[in-house]
């Protein structure tokens, strides 16, 4: 068994959408990025992808090639699950938590659950998303940002 983390954060930025975990989400701002800065499956990517040490987002889609401008993140997380599997390895659990002061996401967990299971082609019970405020404090406190982690297991398939 080997286990992976990521940590992404992206900021604010009005006239943007606020996409988190391939939700969009009703919100008067979004998140600023090269692509549509889906903080939550970026940290999950990273993770999966430290787990098989094979380096990190930016390496397999660089924030200068224009062919990930404003792409959907769920597409970036479908090819590193194809990555993990193309590696011999199955994928045991993904545990992950969005530090976001607002809104609330709670309402959107489960589908959000539901899009990184359908990426890696995982049972929606294998993965975990999870929030909390940052109780005002910090760049996450005072809403500039958004931080996810996130963790994962993955195993050698067979
Ligand atoms: N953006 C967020 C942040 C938190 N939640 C949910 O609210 C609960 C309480 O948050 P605290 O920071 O006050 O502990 C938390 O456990 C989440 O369920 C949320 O939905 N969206
Ligand atoms: C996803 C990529 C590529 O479009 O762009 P961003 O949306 O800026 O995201 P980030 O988490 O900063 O780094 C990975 C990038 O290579």
């Amino acid at each position: 068994m080997r286990v992976g983390i990521g940590i992404d954060i992206h900021q604010f930025a009005e006239g943007r959408k606020l996409i988190v975990g391939g939700v969009e989400i009703p919100h008067s701002k979004g998140l600023k990025g090269h692509s549509d800065a889906d903080v939550l499956l970026h940290a999950i990517s990273d993770a999966l992808l430290g787990a098989a040490a094979l380096g990190d987002i930016g390496k397999h889609f660089p924030d200068t090639s224009p062919e990930f401008k404003d792409i959907d993140s769920k597409i970036l997380l479908r090819h590193v699950g194809k990555l993990i599997s193309e590696e011999g390895y199955s994928i045991e659990n993904i545990d992950s938590m969005l530090l976001m002061e607002r809104p609330k996401v709670a309402p959107h967990i489960m589908a959000m659950r539901a899009n990184i299971a359908e990426c890696l082609n995982i049972d929606i019970g294998r993965v975990a998303v999870k929030a909390t405020t940052n109780e005002k404090l910090g760049y996450v406190g005072r809403e500039e940002g958004v931080c996810a982690h996130a963790i994962c297991l993955i195993e050698q398939a067979g």
